[in-house]
Formats: structure tokens, C-alpha cells, sequence
């Protein structure tokens, strides 16, 4: 393997040590019930994310963001609905072995109970994708994590990604490759029939999260990507840190630019694209 993992990325550490589950478990109704779990319902009730029935293939990377989603279905399994059910996805791209173990650790210790399988992604990646190895990485992780859940009997396949990766994902797209695109909270699959995929911390922000890992005294997985974790990471946090610094003068524009993919005027577009044509604004002239 080209580079060991974690060189680039943000270490999260814990506050202090690991907190009982049942405490760890209580404060996401209690402590974080305003930006935690009432984003979570909120989102869930906004897209509809759930619907009777559903089986869902919750993803667990083991990172900070993944935990959490697996908690909060959980929780309302118990204290919510109970018209859906869960399974717990983990896919092993080629781990090292200590990373491997803290996941295990970190989803007993949480009561996850993951069907961990491998993919060896990471070889194949190193392997053959020189320059751009994270899109790569991606495209074949969605299509494993499908697979999986598919051979579950799953629906549905919830990824963690949230409120600020929203931001950035929009951005990224504005500045690097020229286009008004955002993350989607909710999709059909292309390649998978039958299958969608959601987001149910799509209005949780990061920083929210962060401070539910540590506070609960669990060491996440950092940034377990052993092919180009620094490369991968560096445009994201630029964009990130460029984020952070505009808030100084407007605190509200992490929300203003979330807000403008709702709003996006057509009759102000030169061009879009819809269900794969490309349109004007001459078409209709
Ligand atoms: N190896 C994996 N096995 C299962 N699910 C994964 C794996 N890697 C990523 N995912 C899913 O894809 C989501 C987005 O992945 P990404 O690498 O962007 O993670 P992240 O933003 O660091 O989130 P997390 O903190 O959960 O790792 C994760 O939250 C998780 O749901």
C-alpha cells in the first residue's frame, strides 16, 4: 500500500472515559434532543425517509457519523416506530488489523450488531486507480454496500452523511468542476433495482456530532483509508476551513448556501440538466 491510513485527516479524541451505554444512549433524547435527534426525526418525517416495511442496511464505517446513525435508529425502534427493520452493514476494504479491532470493539461495546464482511477494495484501488483513487474508491464501496444489502433482503441503504457534508459536496461541485449539484437526502439506485438510498443525518450538523463522540468517551475511527487519505482530504478541508472563515462575518451561511438548493431559480439559469437532457434558457424563449 502506497501511504498509511490517517496521514491528513482530523483526529477526534474522547473528553474522558467511555460513559456506560445506557447513559451514552440516554443523552441522544436527552442532552442532544435538539441537534441531534430532533434533526434526525425531522429529516426522517421531511423526505420520508422511512415507509412501512422498509428493511434498511444501516452502513457502518465505524467513524463518528456512522455510530451514531446506528444509535439513532435504534432508538426509535424503541421510543419511536416500529414499522421497519434493521440491519447493520460493515465493509472491511482491507482494514488494518488494529483498526479492524477497534471497529469490533466500538459496535459491541455500542450493542451494533454488524454483519462485517471484506470487499479488498483498497488493493484493487492502489492497484489501479494511480491518480484518482477516491472516486474509485467510492463508486466500488456504494456498489459492495449494495450488493450486501440486497443479499439481506434490504431496501434501503443508510449512509451517514450530514449537514455539513451537504455544504461541502455543494461547493466542491460550484468551484472545481463547474456545476450547481448538491447530495440528494434520498435516491433510487441505478445499478441496484428496487433499491434506494437515504440520508437520515442530513440535517445534523458536524459539529453536533463531534461533540456527542466525545462527550460519550468513544474513540471513533479517525480516517481508516490506507491508498490516499491525504490527497482525498484536502480539497474537503479547504473547503471546509473556507467555511469556517466566512462564519466569522456571517454566521449564517453555512445555512444560507444549504438553503439555496431548495431555491434554485430556473428562470436565472443559462442551462440545467434534467432526467439526463440538457436544457437552456433559449428552449423557451
Ligand atoms: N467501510 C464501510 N463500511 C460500511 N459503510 C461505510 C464504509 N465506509 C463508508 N461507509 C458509509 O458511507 C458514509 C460516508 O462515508 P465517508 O467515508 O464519507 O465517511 P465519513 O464522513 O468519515 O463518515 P463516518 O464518520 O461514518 O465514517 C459513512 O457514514 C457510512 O455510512
Amino acid at each position: 500500500m502506497s501511504r498509511i491510513a490517517g496521514s491528513g485527516c482530523d483526529v477526534i479524541t474522547p473528553l474522558g472515559e467511555r460513559k456506560p451505554l445506557l447513559d451514552i444512549e440516554k443523552s441522544i433524547i436527552t442532552k442532544y434532543r435538539r441537534d441531534i435527534w430532533g434533526k434526525f426525526i425531522k429529516a426522517i418525517k421531511e423526505y420520508n425517509l422511512i415507509e412501512d416495511n422498509d428493511k434498511i442496511a444501516v452502513a457502518i464505517s465505524g467513524g463518528k457519523d456512522s455510530l451514531l446513525m446506528a444509535k439513532l435508529f435504534q432508538e426509535l425502534k424503541c421510543h419511536g416506530r416500529d414499522n421497519f427493520q434493521l440491519e447493520f452493514i460493515a465493509m472491511d476494504p482491507g482494514y488494518h488489523d488494529n483498526i479492524k479491532e477497534l471497529l469490533i470493539d466500538n459496535c459491541t461495546y455500542l450493542n451494533i450488531p454488524i454483519h462485517l464482511f471484506d470487499s479488498g477494495i483498497f488493493r484493487i484501488v492502489d492497484d489501479i486507480a494511480q491518480d484518482y483513487p477516491c472516486f474509485m474508491c467510492a463508486k466500488m464501496r456504494r456498489g459492495a454496500l449494495y450488493k450486501k444489502a440486497k443479499e439481506l433482503g434490504c431496501n434501503k441503504l443508510a449512509l451517514g452523511h450530514h449537514f455539513n457534508d451537504v455544504i461541502e459536496t455543494t461547493l466542491l461541485n460550484l468551484f472545481y468542476t463547474g456545476n450547481f449539484s448538491t447530495m440528494l437526502p434520498r435516491l433510487k439506485s441505478q445499478n441496484f433495482q428496487g433499491m434506494e438510498l437515504i440520508r437520515p443525518l442530513y440535517l445534523i450538523e458536524e459539529d453536533s456530532i463531534i461533540n456527542f463522540i466525545q462527550s460519550s468517551g468513544i474513540w471513533p475511527l479517525n480516517c481508516a483509508c490506507m491508498v490516499a487519505a491525504k490527497k482525498t482530504g484536502s480539497k474537503r478541508n479547504e473547503i471546509k476551513e473556507l467555511i469556517q472563515e466566512l462564519k466569522k462575518n456571517f454566521k449564517d451561511i453555512d445555512k444560507s448556501i444549504f438553503r439555496a438548493t431548495s431555491n434554485v431559480n430556473l428562470d436565472t439559469m443559462l442551462g440545467w440538466k434534467k432526467g439526463g437532457k440538457t436544457f437552456t434558457f433559449l428552449d423557451e424563449y
